[in-house]
């Protein structure tokens, strides 16, 4: 028997792939998936009424790249195809995406076209920026801050207004603490191997690609020939872990919600012992943990310690949603909406304009995040969501000059749901899984606190886990 610790998206994919690696395989190992809530899907939860959704988690799934295409052959293989609704390339979604400094909002440049212009808040057109990365000379590095590496490569105002806020909204985190190799490993490697990133990237255009071959499904092909730029899933994000999650149950998976595991003792290389609430042990011969680091850290700290050290060396930040619903239609322009940079020290972290993002909703539909890395130091120990909710209120209307009041709203506090990948997190995950691997411990790591915190990336690390585990094959 396997269990899969989490019923968030993590452990829901765990299951889908072990399932279909038993189907290819002629294999018949339970599945057994414990969720500690009575609700499969983790951050990913929609409010659903005729005229809005709100969404408390992620709201639009990117379908490039290997991990995005990989997560629509999922949604194919799960019936959802005719449920997508995306945004194309050219939807005012995808090309409006603001930041809000100097007490304006400024449209950043979507095309080439834009590089070349002067676009305020930058003093210079972006192209600019290459031409300071040519200049500046090596430093060797093991690891940086992706701000240090992008003021140093291509000056403080791509940094400022550029990545820093970029960084807010993947992952509510601090630029001055993520690593490079978060979001840009390979411009990284550029500078540290050729000593820039012009310099690195013309070396690579003459360099044959080499990359896993994925078969694609229809749809995947459909969003490539369609040139999908995001989407979502009609109904709201929440249809998609709902979704998989039945297809588990059909397909002999049992989910057992309502089961928080309270500790973790491996007996031997293919015996691990399951500990619940109710004192109730459970026997299995590996366990996927999906659940945060920082839990498991919990449950193997009595026989572990140093395993529970590293893993809590992983942080995580709290982030404040306040959804609002309208009655009166585009009270806002056509956007994605915006972001705020942390050196414009505001209380939230940006807007969302779900109301141009998402179909079928009526009225106008904002979502206000707040907090994230500043949470505590923004909102103190006892954030309320009155509090919360009159911050957001305030500033919506001083940004977006909206006078009236919403007719319904609802505040969430998302409490440690981002894990920040921090200088050293990828040699840091090496070392925990690394010490699994020297002691034997029937045990593999999925979900977001160590390959990705994306929707996609939370996927499709699920799968490449398992296709690495060759205890099944
Ligand atoms: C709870 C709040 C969340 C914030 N980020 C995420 C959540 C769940 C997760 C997330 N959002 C984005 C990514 C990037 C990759 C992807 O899967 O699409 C991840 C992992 C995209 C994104 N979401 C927002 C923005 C501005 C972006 C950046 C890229 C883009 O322009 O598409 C909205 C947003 N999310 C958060 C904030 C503070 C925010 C602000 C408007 C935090």
């Amino acid at each position: 028997m396997v269990a899969i610790l989490g019923g968030g998206l993590g452990g829901l994919s765990t299951a889908y792939y072990l399932l279909k690696n038993n189907v290819n395989n002629n294999n018949n190992l339970r599945l057994l998936l414990l969720e500690a809530t009575n609700y499969c899907g983790g951050w990913i939860k929609s409010i659903r009424t005729k005229d809005y959704i709100f969404e408390q988690g992620p709201r639009t799934i990117r379908p490039k790249g290997i991990t995005g295409l990989n997560t629509l052959n999922m949604m194919q293989d799960l019936g959802l195809s005719e449920h997508l609704a995306p945004i194309s390339a050219d939807h005012p979604a995808a090309k409006n995406r603001m930041i809000y400094v100097n007490q304006n909002l400024h449209v950043l440049p979507s095309n080439l076209k834009g590089v070349f212009q002067k676009n305020l808040p930058f003093s210079k057109p972006l192209i600019y920026a290459l031409f300071n990365d040519i200049k500046q000379p090596h430093k060797e590095l093991q690891d940086d801050s992706i701000y240090n590496f992008v003021e140093r490569r291509f000056g403080k105002e791509i940094a400022d207004y550029a990545i820093a806020p970029m960084i807010c909204g993947i992952c509510a985190g601090d630029a001055k603490e993520i690593s490079v190799k978060f979001l840009m490993k390979t411009l990284f490697e550029w500078e540290q191997n050729h000593g820039g990133v012009v310099k690195g990237m013309m070396r690579s255009l003459f360099k044959s690609k080499s990359g896993e071959e994925l078969q694609l499904s229809d749809l995947a092909k459909k969003s490539q020939e369609e040139k999908w730029n995001v989407y979502t899933i009609k109904g709201g994000l929440e249809t998609f872990p709902v979704t998989l999650c039945e297809f588990l149950k059909q397909n002999e998976v049992d989910v057992n919600l309502n089961t928080r595991i309270e500790e973790i003792e491996f007996v031997d290389s293919g015996t691990v012992l399951l500990k619940n609430s109710t004192g109730e042990t459970l026997k299995a011969n590996h366990v996927y943990s999906s659940i945060p680091a920082y839990s498991l850290a919990n449950l193997v700290q009595k026989q572990h310690p140093e395993l529970s050290k590293y893993l809590n060396k992983i942080p995580f930040v709290t982030v404040g949603i306040v959804n609002l619903y309208f009655a009166a239609d585009k009270l806002v322009s056509p956007a994605f909406g915006f972001l705020v940079p942390p050196i414009e020290n505001s209380p939230i972290l940006g807007v969302v304009f779900d109301s141009c993002c998402m179909p079928d909703q009526n009225g106008t539909v904002l979502t206000v995040m707040l907090g994230g890395r500043w949470f505590k130091e923004k909102f103190g120990d006892d954030a309320t969501e009155k509090k919360l909710f009159d911050i957001a209120m305030q500033e919506i209307k001083k940004i977006l000059n909206i006078k009236e009041n919403p007719s319904v709203y609802n505040v969430s506090i998302l409490n440690k749901c981002i894990p920040q990948y921090v200088i050293g997190h990828y040699e840091r995950v090496e070392k925990i899984r690394q010490y699994i691997q020297n002691n034997n411990l029937p045990i593999s790591l999925v979900g977001s606190s160590y390959d990705g915190v994306g929707i996609n990336d939370v996927v499709y690390s699920a799968k490449t886990q398992i296709k690495g585990d060759c205890i099944y094959k």
